[in-house]
């Protein structure tokens, strides 16, 4: 099965193709990105993720896996001769699919200019200190090697200086929020990272470019 032709429907900006890539990464799959433009999206896009007609998809051979969240378990099962994405044990996957939700739920930006949802935010990584308190993160949620929950959280690594910078989103203190820190500066060195990201001075220009050409009328 892992002999077939690997490919992703992306966009370089996009945190849930980021996670689909660090998967592949991870597991050193060779893999052909094909670039998409959202604002004309190709048959392909269509065909492949009829149901929502977003990216990532992963085309592998003539199968077709939509959702970031669904790619990353299909990489992790696919391609089991690498490290795992989930520990073995039912506690240990259940927790970990637990806070893979939690973060894909309540990491994102929300409405940037409210107070409300900063506070939020805010309180919400917090949160996320004291499941990785929990889970003995050294220094990630899968233990030494990045898994499920790591890679749902790692695009956040890649948008908190924009978020900063643009939405005035606050991030607690190393103090207050060490394990978090640790996480953001290992999956910054990380190898798949690297390659996932993209250059933090051309995402700000994008998400900058993208904002103008949205508030023109
Ligand atoms: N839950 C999905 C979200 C994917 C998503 O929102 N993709 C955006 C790009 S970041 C998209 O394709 N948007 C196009 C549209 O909404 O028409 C995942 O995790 O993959």
């Amino acid at each position: 099965m892992a002999t077939e032709s690997v490919k992703l429907l992306s966009v370089r900006a996009s945190p849930y193709a980021m996670r689909a890539i660090l998967a592949l990464e991870a597991k050193g799959v060779k893999y052909e990105i094909i670039e998409e433009d959202l604002s004309a999206k190709s048959q392909l896009l269509l065909e492949s993720n009829p149901v929502y007609k977003k990216i990532p998809v992963l085309l592998h051979g003539e199968k077709a896996i939509p959702d970031s969240l669904f790619i990353v378990p299909y990489v992790d099962e696919a391609w089991p001769e690498h490290a795992a994405f989930f520990p073995k044990d039912p506690y240990g996957r259940a927790m970990t699919n637990f806070w893979g939700d939690f973060i894909d739920k309540k990491t994102k930006k929300g409405d940037p200019n409210k107070e409300a949802g900063v506070s939020e935010l805010y309180e919400n990584f917090l949160t996320l200190e004291n499941g990785f308190t929990k889970l003995d993160a050294k220094p990630f949620f899968n233990g030494a090697t990045i898994g499920y929950a790591d890679i749902c959280l790692a695009p956040l690594a890649a948008w908190l200086p924009v978020f900063v910078e643009l939405a005035g989103i606050r991030v607690p203190t190393a103090e207050k929020a060490p394990k978090l820190h640790k996480f953001l500066s290992a999956i910054r060195e990380h190898p798949a990272t690297k390659v996932a990201f993209p250059d933090p001075d051309k995402l700000l220009a994008y998400v900058i470019l993208h904002l103008k050409k949205t508030s023109q009328p």
